[in-house]
């Protein structure tokens, strides 16, 4: 993450926000102007920015940025918040609002919330109009009640009534969180809309834990006392990697390998040369008409596009959105041909539909579900999903839905521009998987192949019309 500008300015550089490859906000470490390094940290683990050096500069082309980077704030982290610095919280609700700067500093740490309130406005008496709040270190006055929790007085410098809970992904850190929100719901603030999440997002424990209680069906029967569903080897299931011929078994491996469920991941590494990865990556970066749908929690956090074979025209419709479907352009077969070769099929075999997602940096992502809406019957039979990443690399994890004791619970792979990933047998009934939040700023495009079995109502390739 980039330090902020006016902590260049002052000399000061925050750096390593977190060391983890996600949405963590907060620094852990500074630089200072002596150049030394200080630990940032705070009685409850998180971390405190105490660098008063912050100007009062106003918020240039970048602020606005921060701004609109505010609203897409990852959730469980809070909004004004999300930029990871105090300073940029601040400068980013003074782009937006004056109101939303008190949010902003509200949101924030304490000390974060003393530079929020002081960079952002200067005017503290703006705040929220009509309140006695907001006023912290460096501003004029301190006192009142706060507006939005009952019974807490505002405070000079910190130990600020905020309540913290733990960080939905790193232990020993703290976020702070909002009274009064109902459980589960993303932390925001008055006068900010939602956060943008994907419905399909759905990746903090808390969050997995409560659905889990209110809305998850329990794990289905069991085929015997001994196994989740009936063994390949009566079923005759054939992965991919095993029933494509001599030359093209020693590509594959199974890094998912769940016999008792009948579960397979197949990888295959580099499939695709760079050239070749380069030149359709622009083709289908460029062509595509890629959409953003408004899901019931906003637009979802990627690009994507649903495009089938002639004749079919159902929609995919999931987490609470429908795609229009698109033809196979040209380049569709060309594709097809390099990547389902290797897998062993021949055109007549050739999957019916392809799922497409362009990441535009790391910050795009898609949460944890599992394509197992109808259309593709995964939940009741054995379902393929092929897919194909180019351009960036991102992390893709599995998750059991139903873990027994000790089992590990998430299978991490690494995809590369190029890497064949396959899903096989009653992976989307047993498992979970997604594409997580990380730093990189270089895109990314994936497309999954998939089987249409059950037609929607309508669909002239369906049995009924
Ligand atoms: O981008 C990926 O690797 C996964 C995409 C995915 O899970 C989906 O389109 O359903
Ligand atoms: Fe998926």
């Amino acid at each position: 993450m980039q330090s902020h500008p006016q902590l260049q300015a002052s000399g000061r550089r925050a750096i390593n926000f977190c060391g983890f490859a996600c949405e963590c906000p907060f620094a852990v470490e500074e630089v200072t102007n002596k150049g030394t390094r200080e630990k940032l940290s705070t009685p409850l683990g998180g971390p405190r920015v105490e660098s008063a050096e912050v100007g009062l500069t106003p918020p240039d082309s970048r602020g606005h940025a921060s701004a609109a980077q505010v609203h897409q704030a990852p959730p469980g982290i809070l909004h004004a918040h999300a930029q990871g610095h105090a300073a940029h919280a601040a400068q980013a609700a003074h782009v937006a609002h004056a109101a939303h700067a008190a949010h902003a500093a509200h949101a924030a740490h304490a000390a974060h919330a003393a530079h929020a309130a002081q960079v952002a406005y200067g005017h503290p008496h703006q705040a929220l109009p009509g309140q006695h709040h907001m006023h912290y270190a460096g501003a004029p006055v301190v006192h009142g009640m706060h507006p939005m929790m009952p019974g807490a007085h505002m405070v000079p410098n910190g130990h600020y009534p905020i309540h913290y809970a733990p960080h939905p992904h790193h232990p020993g850190y703290y976020v702070p969180v909002y009274p009064g929100h109902p459980p589960g719901y993303p932390p925001h603030y008055p006068g900010y809309p939602p956060l943008a999440r994907d419905s399909r997002d759905k990746d903090s424990d808390e969050d997995r834990k409560k659905r889990k209680e209110r809305e998850e069906p329990p794990p289905p029967t069991k085929f015997d006392d001994d196994h989740w569903e009936e063994p390949r080897s009566r079923t005759k299931l054939k992965l991919l990697g095993e029933d494509c011929g001599e030359e093209n078994r020693k590509l594959w491996s199974y890094p998912l390998t769940d016999e008792n469920r009948r579960c397979f991941a197949g990888y295959i590494p580099c499939l695709l040369k760079e050239e070749v990865c380069d030149s359709f990556f622009k083709k289908i970066r460029d062509s595509v008409d890629w959409q953003q749908p408004e899901g019931p929690l906003g637009q979802i956090p990627r690009k994507t596009c649903w495009m089938v074979k002639a004749g079919c025209d159902c929609k995919y419709r999931y987490g609470g959105i429908e795609v229009a479907p698109q033809k196979f352009p040209s380049w569709m077969n060309e594709l097809m041909e390099l990547v389902l070769k290797p897998c062993g099929l021949s055109q007549k075999d050739w999957p019916n539909s392809c799922n497409l997602n362009l990441y535009e940096d790391g910050g795009m992502t898609v949460g944890w579900h599992a394509d197992d809406e109808k259309l593709f019957q995964g939940r009741f039979r054995d379902c393929r999903i092929i897919s194909l990443s180019l351009g960036a690399t991102r992390k893709f994890e599995l998750r059991l839905n139903w873990p027994e004791e000790e089992e590990a619970q998430i299978t991490r792979l690494t995809l590369r521009g190029g890497d064949l990933l396959t899903m096989e047998g009653m992976t989307q009934k047993h498992f979970q998987h997604r594409v997580p939040r990380e730093g990189t700023k270089e895109p990314r495009i994936n497309l999954t192949w998939r089987w249409v079995k059950k037609h929607l109502p309508g669909c002239p390739s369906g049995g009924r019309r």
